[in-house]
């Protein structure tokens, strides 16, 4: 068969992320006295990369970020990124289920490239993918199709052989601009629709299989 590949988003899709980017927005937000948001406020923030979840989390409390607070909230993060998080349950099982299957994996993630990376490898996630492109490692980022182009290049793949699947509206975008079919999952933070919509990771493996069986 030709190479089929599987792009998926991170934060949201595969792990979830939010304790940890709401624990280091909360941190930078009491350097000024701010008080703390809570998870289900910061949320809906994540989806466009954490310079803007800073940005949107200081815009609830009627601020703006500082240069030095983007520095300061950047490096914390980082240096906490899996304090408390971990991959969904389930997770595990359908990248390996995926990569016997034949199918190759890679991943379009508007997190910093370097906090994705490390967080991959601390979870044993990294051993599925060779490809990984951050949203601050290239000119573009989703919902800008390039973004998700980048990544396809670095695999080798055409678009007509490939699926995204996330849980934002900028994972379903991204996709769509290059006309590529896409599994929205449930279990993240956004809300939009897919070429399919899969409310557990037990229903990726036949939600992948079902969009290639199509061709
Ligand atoms: O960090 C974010 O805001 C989003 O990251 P994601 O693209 O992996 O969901
Ligand atoms: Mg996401």
């Amino acid at each position: 068969m030709d190479a089929k590949a599987v792009v998926f988003d991170l934060d949201g899709t595969l792990i979830d992320s939010l304790p940890d980017l709401a624990a280091a927005l909360n941190r930078s937000l009491s350097r000024h006295d701010y008080p703390p948001l809570s998870r289900s406020d910061v949320g809906p923030m994540v989806g466009d990369g954490a310079k803007v979840l800073l940005q949107k989390g200081y815009a609830a409390r009627g601020s703006q970020p500082t240069a030095e607070d983007e520095l300061i909230f950047l490096a914390d993060y980082e240096a906490h990124v899996t304090d408390l998080t971990e991959p969904y349950a389930g997770v595990p099982e359908a990248l390996a289920r995926l990569t016997a299957l034949g199918y190759q994996l890679g991943l379009c993630t508007n997190k910093p490239e370097v906090s994705a990376r490390k967080v991959l490898a601390a979870l044993d996630l990294d051993r599925f993918f060779p490809v990984v492109i951050g949203g601050d490692a290239t000119p573009y980022r989703k919902p800008d199709p390039r973004h998700l182009a980048a990544v396809l290049a670095a695999m080798s793949i055409e678009k007509d052989q490939a699926i995204m699947v996330g849980d934002h509206a900028n994972d379903m975008a991204t996709a769509a601009g290059l006309g590529v079919a896409t599994i929205f999952v449930s279990w993240g933070y956004g809300q939009a629709n897919g070429t399919i919509t899969i409310q557990s990771p037990a229903a990726l493996v036949p939600a992948v299989q079902s969009i290639f069986a199509k061709d």
